[in-house]
């Protein structure tokens, strides 16, 4: 059985790629040729999907952007088709869980029996009792929420909690307390290139997924002078309108590839690059 950390890694390195493609459907936003279509929102997805994945290392499909359009079915075609057609891409899914232990369970098993992701987004704000249903599957990725790419990240995150920011607290905890089966992922936005630091030296080479690149105006060289690991990866840099909505017109998901491709070449411009 291969596990998310080793399908990362070997995504990481087949495709040369540090890029998170993140599939936020909106319909107001989608090319007009989908005008009238019942399966439009699928249809973009998978076409984007299709166009991109040799150029990435994962994929995060937002589940809010599919769930108010009552499109859950969508989203449920929609990681099964990259499993099918693009199979070793593994899929995350952002949906920020955390709840009471019972209600975990039913969190944990949406995200991986109906939808079948490999790994999700995780609020850590109710203590490890309700992260432990996705602690405890090693399989899967646990991608945990530290310090978000919000304007308003700071509100609580960065509040001293005995000499430290809280985000910190958090980054120490899951490195040294929750990390146990080796499955945890920290979320630090690329619009905080300094916080990514920080996080960056109090959890090693913990791999990290830093939103807020393109759309939000993070900074890509910012991201990995602060954030890459000792091996020049450890990092799932994500986009998702910057890349979606690269045109409007019939050429979107070769302008998407375009789009993709660029930031890779960019990220790989930065990074210390493996010796193959
Ligand atoms: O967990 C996330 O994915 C996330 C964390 C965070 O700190 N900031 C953040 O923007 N996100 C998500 O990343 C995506 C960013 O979208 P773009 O700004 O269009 O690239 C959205 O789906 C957000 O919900």
């Amino acid at each position: 059985m291969t596990t998310f950390i080793e399908s990362l890694q070997a995504a990481w390195q087949r495709n040369r790629s540090l890029v998170c493609v993140g599939l936020d459907p909106e319909p107001a936003r989608l090319p007009t040729r989908f005008a009238g279509d019942d399966d439009a929102v699928f249809a973009f997805c998978r076409d984007i999907v299709d166009a991109t994945a040799d150029l990435v290392c994962c994929f995060k499909p937002q589940i809010a952007h599919f769930a108010a359009l009552g499109a859950e079915g969508a989203l449920q075609r929609l990681i099964a088709h990259i499993h099918a057609r693009q199979p070793g891409v593994p899929v995350i899914l952002d949906a920020k869980r955390g709840d009471i232990g019972s209600t975990a369970e039913h969190y944990a098993r949406e995200a991986f029996e109906r939808y079948g992701a490999d790994a999700v987004t995780l609020n850590p704000y109710l203590g490890r009792d309700s992260l432990q249903p996705f602690l405890d599957r090693a399989d899967k990725g646990a991608v945990i929420l530290c310090r978000t790419s919000n304007p308003g990240a700071g509100d609580l995150q960065d509040l001293d909690v005995g000499g430290m920011p809280l985000y910190q607290r958090v980054a120490e905890r899951v490195a040294h307390e929750w990390n146990g089966n080796g499955n945890c992922l920290l979320v630090t936005g690329a619009t905080y290139p300094s916080q990514l630091a920080e996080v960056r030296r109090i959890v090693g080479d913990m791999p990290l997924l830093v939103p807020g690149i393109g759309a939000q105006g993070g900074d890509v060289e910012a991201v990995l002078g602060h954030g890459q690991a000792s091996d020049g990866a450890g990092l799932l840099i994500s986009s998702s309108r910057a890349i979606l909505y690269a045109s409007a017109a019939d050429d979107f998901a070769a302008a998407a590839r375009q789009a993709t491709l660029a930031l890779r070449d960019e990220i790989n411009r930065h990074r210390r690059m493996p010796t193959d």
